[in-house]
């Protein structure tokens, strides 16, 4: 899928290597896509974000949790230049500072950052929504003709171009299952389709690392599974994956290394069977909830947290036991 087609995974290899990492907030990365240094976000007097310094691994699937209002948005935002730090960003002290393979991006818009190969997803907005899957595919594309007035002008490449892009959204439609769908207006599809599509848009860029805001939100068990094996092929064909996700059972399954923040700031990072039965973890997410009502939407609650850590410690028994 992406241009690092060959790249040679080894998922086990992989998962080896991050075993030797110490398991703190901060930990450096035998290899890095995504470098961030004193990244903090304030809104009036309350901070939403302040990371010290975060690693990702290139190649892993890695996954940012924590409560509710943890700042997982906030740092999204930040990192795809949808948002500014409040510190500023650049080189001097104070400053935040990160940078995608090895290129600073803090002084780069949302367009540039998605050219330099790290791609969000989005929801689909009204606008979107009444656009066919097909054009919602092409506005996914970082060349398309109309933003380049250099190739808008020289009309047979641009030509060549827009068919190459539908070349390709028919591809990822194929491959995502949507081609039947290709014509429909992308507003008629299901919940899951639209993740689904989500997703395929944003490999239109080919991107290098592609960041996915929950993507199993509102997503029918009948469609989990595909969506699953979607997000893990593509890590298995070199695409490194950084997700949001407040499904606990996702994560434990399909994440290599799991980030986790509360109150702006990584307080964890690790193994997903450890990291997520920490007691720093469980405390950060039963202090968030502690003095608030949950939400029937809300995945975390205390129950499944106890149910989660019972599963891994049955798991890490018999893997011990076997051994
Ligand atoms: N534009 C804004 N103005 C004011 N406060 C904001 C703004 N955006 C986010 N916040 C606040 O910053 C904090 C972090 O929010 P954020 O949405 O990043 O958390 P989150 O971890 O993504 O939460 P959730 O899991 O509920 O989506 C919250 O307290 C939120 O209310």
């Amino acid at each position: 899928m992406s241009d690092q087609a060959n790249y040679p995974y080894d998922r086990a290899a992989l998962r080896a290597e991050l075993r030797t990492l110490e398991q703190r907030p901060g930990v450096s990365k035998p290899d890095p896509i995504l470098t961030v240094d004193n990244m903090q976000r304030r809104f009036g007097g309350m901070t939403a974000v302040d990371v010290e310094h975060l690693e990702v691994q290139r190649g892993a699937i890695t996954a940012l949790i924590g409560p509710n209002g943890a700042g997982k948005t906030t740092f999204f935002n930040l990192l795809t230049g949808f948002d500014r730090p409040s510190n500023g960003a650049g080189s001097g002290s104070g400053k935040a500072g990160w940078a995608f393979e090895g290129r600073a991006l803090g002084r780069t818009n949302a367009t540039k950052v998605a050219r330099a190969g790290m791609i969000r997803t989005f929801q689909l907005t009204k606008a979107l929504s009444r656009m066919t899957v097909l054009e919602n595919m092409l506005i996914g594309a970082n060349d398309q003709p109309g933003e380049n007035l250099f190739v808008g002008l020289v009309k047979p490449l641009w030509a060549k171009r827009e068919q190459e892009n539908i070349e390709r959204a028919d591809e990822l439609l194929k491959r995502f299952k949507l081609d039947a769908k290709r014509n429909d207006l992308a507003g008629g599809l299901s919940g899951g389709q639209k993740k689904l599509l989500e997703m395929a848009r944003a490999l239109m860029a080919n991107p290098s690392m592609i960041m996915l805001d929950e993507p199993m939100a509102g997503v029918n068990p009948a469609l989990t599974q595909s969506l699953l094996e979607h997000i893990q092929s593509l890590r298995d064909e070199g695409t490194t994956v950084l997700f949001v996700e407040h499904d606990m059972h996702m994560v434990r399954h399909i994440s290599d290394w799991v980030v986790v923040m509360a109150q702006g700031q990584v307080i964890a990072e690790g193994l997903p069977e450890e990291v997520m039965t920490s007691k720093a973890v469980v405390d950060a997410y039963l202090g968030a909830h502690h003095d608030r009502d949950l939400g029937d939407d809300d995945v975390l609650t205390t129950g499944v947290i106890r149910a989660i850590a019972e599963e891994v410690a049955e798991e890490v028994e018999e893997e011990e036991a076997a051994r």
